[in-house]
This record gives structure tokens, sequence and C-alpha cells, in this order.
């Protein structure tokens, strides 16, 4: 038994070599029960590769002595409650077919230290999900865990959408993903983590980090009747023919999406459309402005009503009745045709980080109460273009003046019935070419983030610079 010393981070535990336990990586502690004054703490070491769970044997020094280990909990857990009651829903067919090793190996070990009360349920068909969320009992869980891709993720939201008690479902259930999938978006955005053998290390960031309400879009689509939410992306034109036409380089990873993205946007594919929006920020510099005001913001919503949940503009998508607010639909405003009926890309994001390599919303905020638009002019000249496919790591498209890039309520595009058609995505689920609209639910998901806020992805860093 080692006799130790609490500090304001670390637990000091006086081995030799000297032994310092960050309370950060702290998952449990408790009386030993068999000598006095002995404390059990269960840790993970700060080491390199997947995050390993050990067990220690200390003493507090005579000066701490009166500590409890309920004490030490409180700084172990300063934003998070202490052992949670888990929903784990993994899907076996996720990415390369590990999650069911990943949860065994490097999750499950974690919350069985941190005492966490968890029920593991595996899916077994698409949408499957969605089902168990739709019909979960709602006082039981504080945590829905999806060990998966973001399509699982997806899927609780809907399913929880669907239920009658949604405010209250969406207020209770915190949703957050280990990344297990082959497009881990959501881990990457809100937990900073991603890469191999990370399962652990997310896994202890979602134990630790601070829960907080994010802003989520609510899509219709012409030719299917039930709204859809989001939680990352909306998409037409190449971004989403270029993941269709790519499908067969899956092995390739990551760097699949960018050679598709890159072969159509240099052989200039074109999707014209009609595209409105209820702006917030049009120039580069309101965007800086709006972004700078807003990103610190800690406020997070409580308790939800169903208006949080319902849509504030009508759904409609005849361009000529639309056309400068008639029929109650105020404020829409339509692109240049110049620009719809050249555009490439029309990309609607909430999250800064798309994939690993891919910073396509870098100005995303996690509550205020917008959605990011990147658009992509297919004249734009092939030295520009490409600058801004190199950068998409760090998100510069935003900052080019050739690339419009802004904030809005809500949006619509309406496919030209005439011109090259594209299927629509939304978080990476394809449908048919078909007209769309989409609106911002402001702060209803809640999930957790590592630092209460997404993934740094350098917006004010570089804006002043570009
Ligand atoms: N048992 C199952 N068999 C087949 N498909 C499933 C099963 N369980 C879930 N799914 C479907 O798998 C889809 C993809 O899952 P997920 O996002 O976890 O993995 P991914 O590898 O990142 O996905 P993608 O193949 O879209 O890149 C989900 O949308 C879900 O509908």
């Amino acid at each position: 038994m080692s006799i130790s010393v609490i500090t304001k981070h670390a637990i000091e535990v006086g081995d030799s070599p000297k032994l310092s336990i960050p309370f950060k990586n702290v998952l449990h502690v408790e009386n030993s029960g068999s000598t006095e004054g002995e404390l059990e703490i269960s840790y993970i070491a700060s080491t390199e590769g997947p995050a390993k769970v050990k067990k220690k044997l200390i003493k507090l020094k005579e000066n701490s002595s009166n500590t409890t280990p309920s004490d030490l909990l409180k700084l172990a857990y300063p934003d998070s409650k202490v052992s949670p009651s888990i929903l784990v829903i993994y899907n076996p067919k996720s990415g390369q077919g590990k999650s069911q090793v990943h949860l065994k190996e490097q999750i499950e070990p974690i919350l069985k230290a941190a005492k966490c009360s968890y029920e593991i349920v595996k899916t077994t068909h698409p949408k499957h999900a969605s089902e168990i969320a739709r019909e979960l009992k709602i006082t039981k869980y504080d945590i829905i865990l999806c060990a998966s891709g973001d399509g699982i993720p997806h899927e609780v939201i809907n399913g929880l959408y669907l239920r009658e008690d949604r405010a209250a479902a969406f207020s209770k259930l915190v949703v957050v993903q280990v990344p297990c999938g082959s497009g881990n978006a959501m881990s990457l955005s809100c937990l900073g983590v991603s890469g191999k053998q990370c399962q652990g290390w997310a896994t202890l960031e979602i134990l630790k980090g601070r829960v907080v309400s994010m802003d989520i879009v609510a899509v219709s689509k012409q030719n299917v009747q039930d709204v859809e939410l989001s939680f990352l992306t909306s998409t037409y034109g190449v971004i989403v023919e270029a993941d269709e036409t790519t499908t067969w380089m899956r092995r390739v990873g990551q760097s699949r999406f960018l050679i598709g993205v890159a072969a159509k946007v240099f052989s200039r594919a074109k999707y014209p459309c009609s595209v409105a929006f209820q702006y917030v920020t049009r120039t580069k510099d309101e965007l800086k402005e709006f972004y700078l005001s807003h990103s610190n913001d800690e406020t997070s919503r409580s308790e939800l009503t169903d208006d949080d949940l319902k849509l504030k503009y009508p759904v409609s998508f005849d361009v000529k009745s639309n056309a400068n607010g008639q029929n109650g639909d105020e404020g829409w405003e339509w692109l240049d045709d110049d620009l719809s009926n050249n555009l490439s890309i029309f990309y609607a994001g909430t999250m800064p980080f798309i994939s690993g390599d891919t910073n396509f919303f870098p100005s995303a905020v996690r509550n205020d109460g917008c959605i990011d638009i990147s658009l992509y002019d297919g004249r734009v000249g092939i030295s520009a273009t490409a600058n801004c496919l190199i950068g998409l790591d760090k998100g510069l498209h935003a900052y080019h003046d050739k690339f419009p890039y802004f904030k809005v309520k809500a949006f619509k595009l309406i496919p030209d019935p005439h011109g090259k058609k594209s299927h629509v995505a939304i978080d990476g689920e394809n449908y048919e070419c078909q007209a769309f609209q989409g609106e911002v639910l402001s702060g209803v998901l809640k999930t957790v983030m590592a630092t209460g806020n997404f993934n740094d992805a350098g917006f004010d860093q570089r804006i002043n610079s570009a």
C-alpha cells in the first residue's frame, strides 16, 4: 500500500518510481474494506495506445486522512454524474465489423470500473436503433451510448423524435458516440477523439465531459412524408455523388471522399437548382463577428417543450409561391440564378468535422441557433479549387472569397427538373433526387462535449490571417 498525497489535479502516489494519477483518469474510488484508511483507486493509466484500466491501493497522508471516497469522486467527476446509467447500442456491421471487440475490450472495462449500470443491445437490422429509441423507458437511462458509426446516433435521434413524449425524451437523454464505424464525425467533433484503439479514450471523455445541448436540423423531403432529424449534414451535388460513385473504393478509407470530390469538381460537374435561405450572416466579416460573439456561449437548454421541436417555417417546394415573402413565407431569399444554375456543392452542417481529415464546417457552434452553409460554384478556377481541397483539413474554404460560406436559420433546395440530378443525403443516408427543406431546432439534442464546446476547428485563429 502506498502513501499518497492529494493535489488539485492528481493523486500523487508515493511509490518508487513516483506515480501521478490525474483526476481526469480516475474512474472510481472506494474503501478497500480490508485495512482501515485504505482506498482502492480504479483509473486509466496515461499511456500510448488503448486505454487500460488499472487498480491501486493507497493510503492518504495523515494531513488528508479525513478525505472520503466521495470527496475524491467529486474531484474525479467535476462536470458530470458519477456512475451514470447507460444504454449501449452497438452495430455489429459498423465500419470493419469490430464494434463488438471494441465493446468487450475497451468500452465495457471502463464502464465496469466506473461502476456504471449499463445494458447492451446489439442492432440486428437497419433502423433497429430507431425502434429501440422509440420504445425505451426514458427514466431508466441517463446516456444512450452508440458504439457505431454516425448512422446509429442518427437513428436514435430520429427514434426519440417519433415518441409521443419526445420533448421529455430529448430533455432527459444524452446521446453519444464511441467511434466504431467508417464515419465517426460525432465523436471527433464532440469528444475530440478519433483513430485506431481510441474507443476506451472516447468512453472516458463521455464519463468526464460536460453534458451540453446542441442544435440539430429538421429536414422535410418532397417525396417522404416524415420529417427527418439531422445532427450532421444535408447535402446535394458533388459531395453525395462523389460518395455514390466511389463506394467501390471503401478500402481506401477516408481519402476515398477527397478523391471522389476532386474527380467530380475537376470534371466541372454542376447540379442546377433553386435555393433559398433564411439568412443570419452573409459576408465573411459578418460570419466572423457572429462566430466570435457566440462561440463561447456556455448556456445549455434543460427542459424542452413540444414547441421547441415543432417546425417554424411552412414547408413549400414551389419556387414562385415563396418569392418575395408571400404565403406566410417571409424572410426567404433566393440565391442568385447565376450561382444556383452553376452549383456544384450544396452542403449544410451543424458539426465542424465531418470525417477525420475533413473540417468542412469550421465555424459551427453547438448552440448558435444556426446551420452553416458551404456552397461551391462550378465555375471557380482549378487553382482556387485545388487550394481549398488541399486545405479541407483546416477548413480553409470557409475563408476563401470565391467560396460562399454563411449561417442560416433555414434552407430549401429545389432541383432544376431540366438539369443534371443529384441524390440527396441526410447524415450520410442517400435518397433519390427531390426537393428538401431544413430548419434549425435550437439546442434540442443533449450530448457530451469534452470541453463543453465542439472540438476546436481553429476558426478564430485562422480567420484573421486569411
Ligand atoms: N445488424 C445490422 N445489419 C445490417 N445493417 C445494420 C445492422 N445494424 C444497423 N445497421 C445499419 O448500418 C448502418 C450504418 O451503420 P454505422 O453508421 O454504425 O456504420 P458505418 O460503417 O459508419 O456506416 P456506413 O456504412 O454508412 O459508412 C446504419 O444506418 C444501420 O441502419
